[in-house]
C-alpha cells in the first residue's frame, strides 16, 4: 500500500509544522484549520481508520490522547478548552486514510458536532 500523504509527513519526505513528535506519533497543525488551532497528532504505525485499530493498539491510542493533551497545553489552549475529533470513514468526512485525531481550540465550540 502506497504511503499515505500523513505516512510522508511522519517520514519526514512531505514537510509541515510539527508541534511535537516522538518514536509513537507526530502533531503537526492542519493546513486548513478549523479553529484559531488546530492541530493533527498521527500515530507513525500507518492504521487507515479507528475501525482498522486492534487492542494490540490500545497503548498506542491512548497516547495519542495524551498528546492531544500535551500540545492543546503546548498551544495555550488546555485551560480555555479543546475538542477532539477521529473523524472514521465516509459519514464523518474522513479524507486521508491514515488515522488521526484532531485536536481544535481556540474559539467556543458547538455542540452536538454537525
Ligand atoms: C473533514 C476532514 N477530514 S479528515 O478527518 O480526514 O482530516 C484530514 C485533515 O488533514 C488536513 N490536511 C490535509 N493535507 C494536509 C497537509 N499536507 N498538512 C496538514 N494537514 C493536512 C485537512 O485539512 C483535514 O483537516
Amino acid at each position: 500500500m502506497a504511503d499515505t500523504l500523513f505516512a510522508k509527513i511522519a517520514s519526514g519526505e512531505i514537510p509541515a509544522d510539527i508541534l511535537y513528535e516522538d518514536e509513537h506519533l507526530v502533531a503537526f497543525r492542519d493546513i486548513s484549520p478549523q479553529a484559531p488551532t488546530h492541530i493533527l497528532v498521527i500515530p507513525r504505525k500507518p492504521i487507515p481508520t479507528l475501525n482498522d485499530a486492534g487492542p494490540e493498539d490500545a497503548e498506542l491510542l491512548g497516547k495519542l490522547l495524551l498528546a492531544a493533551a500535551k500540545v492543546a497545553e503546548l498551544a495555550g489552549i488546555a485551560e480555555a478548552g479543546y475538542r477532539t475529533v477521529i473523524n472514521c470513514n465516509a459519514a464523518a468526512g474522513q479524507t486521508v486514510f491514515h488515522l488521526h485525531l484532531h485536536v481544535l481550540g481556540g474559539r467556543p465550540m458547538q455542540w452536538p458536532p454537525g
